[in-house]
């Protein structure tokens, strides 16, 4: 077994508890923790020059130094060029394992994937990817030929003969899949005619793949059949690089179930996954001179890889994914992946190379990123299933009802053929009378496997549901950000247009469009992309919510059956063993119904953050809009001579002013504090992939919530669209040009908080320790520079409303007199509205700073023009009203309507409980139906009839 050698200090040796430790138990720790932390094992392959790259005159630059080590000669060198002898890119990379042209598929195997398979029989996941540039070697690696067998057949060789040596005591099964992703769509290689399939993560946070094919073997010819059949099915094209690229990532998964043959119910059930990924071919367009579809493909293939770079980034960051946000969802390939590459998994990855010259650039860019994925850190845990219904202190009672169950079960299964044979419905209990203690035995272990069944229907029906919700919601976040990225290219064309209305000869001359399209320009690629996948959703999301409502009615007839037995059962209960045998099961049902609130709830909450970063997001794209809109009539104004009338001109320099002093930014950072405490919710805490406060994504600024992980955007850095011979992966910083071009310091995360947090050298991080978000401290004296920067805005604003408040009052008498009382008292229309945050009090600024201020500063944050301020609600009071989601569809989680007449029988279950899920999350984004908008219009009358009503001018 190769060793897995990483630089720096082990992970056991960091900690300081771990230093104040006897040096035996640092040890013990240290061995613990080295356990349960798995650093990926990183393997290089270099195969031989092939006879195009000989034809080629290519020579080899990649050179094996003993078992770790290889050197990367740069071939563009020249030490007789002064200009060139010192910017040589020659490097050296250290890996756990480097194979040369002489390494034979066994040797590659031996040392990188052996010693996984004893794990995954013991219930490990593990995961292999082949990673490389187009012809590097991947397939051959994997699959390999018939003579020169790859890894899959060596693998599932060694498989089988483990679990054939343990079989007496244990029982197996064994089921693959084989699928490839292909423009980001899912396909069955094994059955290529299911069509797309989609990728779900259940409510655990594991990810399936609904429909995919899995056969069931244990002979690993058989497989190896099934698979070069399903590989012939991979989609497959002649590039310039390769005649036989694969377009596709394929995956292979290998799910290993055991179960002990022992009848002691304490024994677990393990399983154990093992992802075999052979990726397709990284490339660079002008290396491959693809066109057309090609060219699409390779966009696809780039952008997955690339997501799967940053993730790679981001997990090799210090800290691992606890510290740094990591987005898996960025494609499919890494969503099927998360568990893989940050959470519970061994992974060994093998890059691949040509030694050749003429492959510098890719090899170099491969050895670049695979040196990453060392760093990467994943806790490892072996997958225990728990058998439901197994409560410690019950587990004796429920193993005598076991068995009678399962002598019980075949004539019940024999009794319901015949009732649906004979068309009796299956929702009823048969009471018969009973002479004998047998019958009456009898008769109770038929009622309670009736129980027990509807139970676990109810229960089925509520996970899947909660799933369901689950990809809804996934599917809603998909499109919210593939909706933000085309409103940015809307905005940013409107902007690129302008300089032509106003007639620039020296603009009009610049083609707008490479195609000459007049007045139109050309879509980037990724508002194309983004496009496609809103089409793509929107009938994901038919789909979904077609099989929500099947399963919803599906759950209604098992309530009904419920409710009918509830009506039956006291009839038929006899004895007191009997009853507290059935109260036992209604009580651990209700534990399993809690549980699955809580999950609901959980996702709940989640969603309704996310969702919430999408509303801020849509809402800072349209201030930036009106900005625009705002200068350029003003520009306008001037150019024609327009006399500015001095309300107006007064209104532009309050803008101007606010302009310049960013205090709208100031205020979107303030919401962000505030609602802090909302993100630390145990829900976000517990996923993988939900960032700790501060990492970023967890913040409502788009620049930090959305953006791509990537290096800190360095001064200057021009978030435009680039042109289109930009590389693919360039796109990633296409998606929020605005952000970085238009208020570079006012919206990065960092330099923000640097305004708002005293510099006393802190980092970041530091700055959000998990869990106290809530009590961030701000600086007193910039909290107090906000309000004051914000107070002289309102001074003016105050005084030109009341004024408009005069003239109204003089023209109209009739005008309604809570309009010009911004935060007075409250529309009684606001009454009816179900958004929480609108029936709030409103906060001013100065209430918001003066929460984060002693007393002491509080009196002097005081003035009199405070309640003319813009109303800021407390984001992290916001309590969502629950009539908004009491729809007669929704998920009724909680509700459990078993009653039974007796005290005993109604305390096994609860009253019903309003319903936890949200049914239409799109309604408070998309649609402009009710927004639930962080941030409320700085106009307080926009907020209740909206629209702006203006102060006529008097005549
Ligand atoms: N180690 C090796 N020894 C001998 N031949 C090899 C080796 N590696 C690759 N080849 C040969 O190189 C060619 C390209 O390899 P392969 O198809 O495996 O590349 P790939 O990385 O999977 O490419 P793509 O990403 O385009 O699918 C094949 O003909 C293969 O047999």
């Amino acid at each position: 077994m190769p060793s897995h050698q990483v630089a720096g200090p082990s992970p056991a040796q960091g900690s300081p508890a771990l230093r104040e430790m006897e040096p035996k138990d640092q040890q013990l720790m240290g061995l613990v923790i080295a356990l349960l932390l798995s650093y990926p094992q990183v393997a290089l392959r270099i195969r031989p020059l092939n006879a195009a790259e000989l034809e080629e005159g290519a020579t080899v630059i990649a050179h094996k130094v003993g078992d770790q080590v290889v050197v990367l000669m740069d071939p563009n060198e020249d030490p007789e060029d002064p200009l060139r002898a010192h910017r040589s890119r020659e490097r050296t990379f250290i890996f756990d394992t480097v194979f040369d042209q002489q390494a034979s598929q066994e040797d590659v195997y031996c040392a990188t994937i052996q010693h996984l398979v004893e794990g995954v029989i013991s219930g490990y996941n593990a995961t292999v990817f082949a990673y490389g540039p187009s012809g590097a070697g991947k397939t051959h690696t994997m699959l390999g030929m018939d003579a020169e067998p790859g890894i899959y057949l060596q693998t599932l060789t060694d498989l089988f003969q483990a679990i054939e040596k343990t079989r007496d005591n244990m029982d197996y099964s064994v089921s693959i899949s084989y699928l490839e992703i292909y423009n980001e769509v899912i396909r069955d290689l094994l059955n290529p005619s299911s069509g797309f399939l989609d990728l779900r993560e259940d409510s655990k946070g594991s990810i399936q793949i609904a429909g995919i094919t899995e056969v069931s073997t244990s002979n690993a010819q058989e497989i190896m059949q099934l698979l070069t059949r399903g590989n012939r099915q991979r989609t497959q094209e002649p590039t310039a690089t390769n005649k036989t690229s694969s377009r596709s990532h394929a995956v292979l998964q290998v799910t290993v179930h055991q179960q002990s043959r022992s009848t002691d119910l304490a024994e677990e059930a393990r399983l154990g996954r093992l992802f075999m990924v052979d990726l397709a071919g990284s490339e660079r367009a002008c290396q491959t001179q693809n066109r057309g579809k090609r060219m699409k493909e390779g966009a696809h293939i780039n952008r997955s890889l690339l997501a799967l770079g940053n993730c790679i980034n981001a997990l090799s960051e210090k800290g691992g994914s606890r510290a740094q946000y990591v987005n898996f969802r960025d494609s499919k390939l890494t969503r099927l992946l998360k568990d893989a590459l940050g959470g519970n998994s061994r992974t060994v990855m093998i890059a691949h190379i040509s030694p050749a010259s003429t492959s510098f650039e890719e090899s170099r860019t491969t050895l670049l990123y695979a040196y990453r994925a060392k760093n990467i850190k994943t806790r490892v845990k072996r997958n225990l299933l728990n058998v439901s219904y197994r409560i410690a202190q019950y587990t004796d009672v429920i193993s005598d009802l076991r068995r009678e169950i399962e002598h019980l079960k075949s004539k019940i299964e024999k009794q319901e053929k015949k009732k649906s044979e004979s068309g009796v419905p299956d929702v009823q209990v048969t009471i018969t009378p009973h002479d004998t203690e047998e019958d009456s035995r009898l008769q109770m272990n038929k009622i309670r496997a009736q129980l027990i069944g509807a139970f676990k229907e109810q229960m089925e029906m509520r996970h899947s549901l909660v799933e369901l919700e689950n990809t809804n919601i996934e599917l809603h976040m998909d499109m919210s950000r593939h909706l933000l990225t085309i409103a940015d290219w809307e905005r940013e064309k409107t902007h690129h247009h302008v300089p032509r209305d106003k007639g620039d000869p020296e603009k009009d001359e610049e083609p707008a469009d490479a195609d000459g399209a007049e007045g139109e320009s050309v879509e980037p690629h990724e508002v194309v992309l983004a496009r496609e996948e809103v089409g793509l959703l929107l009938a994901e999301q038919r789909k979904t919510s077609a099989l929500k409502a099947g399963l919803e009615q599906r759950l209604a007839h098992a309530k009904q059956k419920a409710s009918q037995m509830e009506k039956l059962l006291p009839e038929q209960v006899t004895s007191e063993d009997q009853r507290e045998v059935l109260r036992l099961l209604c009580r651990a049902h209700e534990l399993e119904v809690e549980n699955t609130e809580l999950q609901a709830n959980s996702l709940y909450w989640k969603n309704l953050l996310c969702q919430k970063d999408f509303v801020i997001q849509r809402y800072h794209q349209h201030r930036l809009l009106c900005e625009q809109v705002i200068q350029e009539q003003r520009q306008l104004m001037q150019d024609s001579g327009i006399q500015v009338p001095e309300s107006l001109d007064k209104q532009y320099r309050l803008y101007s002013q606010e302009q310049s002093e960013g205090t709208l930014d100031r205020l979107l950072l303030l919401h962000s504090v505030m609602s802090g405490p909302l993100r630390v919710s145990p829900a976000c805490q517990s996923s993988p992939t939900t960032p700790a406060p501060g990492s970023g994504h967890s913040q409502p600024l788009p620049s930090v919530a959305l953006r791509p992980v990537c290096a800190e955007p360095q001064a200057g850095d021009s978030g435009r669209f680039q042109d289109e011979a930009s590389p693919p992966w360039a796109l990633m910083d296409m998606a929020w040009p605005e952000i970085v071009e238009e208020k570079p310091s006012s919206l990065n995360m960092k330099s923000l908080l640097s305004k708002v947090y005293p510099p006393a050298g802190l980092e970041l991080g530091t700055l959000w320790p998990a869990g106290e978000a809530g009590s961030l401290a701000l600086s007193t004296q910039v909290l107090k520079e906000m309000a004051l920067g914000t107070k002289s805005i309102a001074l003016i604003a105050a005084s030109r409303r009341s004024k408009a408040q005069d003239w109204e009052g003089n023209k109209e008498a009739t005008l309604d007199s809570r309009d010009l009382k911004p935060n007075t008292t409250p529309d009684p229309t606001l009454a009816d509205r179900s958004w929480p945050h609108e029936k709030l009090q409103p906060h001013s600024v100065e209430h918001l700073v003066d929460s984060q201020l002693p007393p002491a500063h509080l009196q002097q944050s005081k003035s009199p023009g405070k309640s003319f301020l813009p109303a800021v609600p407390v984001a992290s009071k916001i309590k969502p009203s629950l009539s908004f989601h009491t729809d007669e569809n929704t998920l009724h989680v909680p509700e459990v309507s078993f009653t039974f007449p007796s005290a005993m029988w109604q305390s096994s279950t609860g009253p019903s409980r309003p319903p936890l899920l949200p049914r239409d999350i799109r309604g408070s984004t998309e649609s402009g139906g009710p927004h639930h908008s962080p941030l409320p219009p700085s106009n307080p009358r926009k907020l209740r009839d909206g629209s702006a009503k203006r102060p006529r001018r008097p005549k």
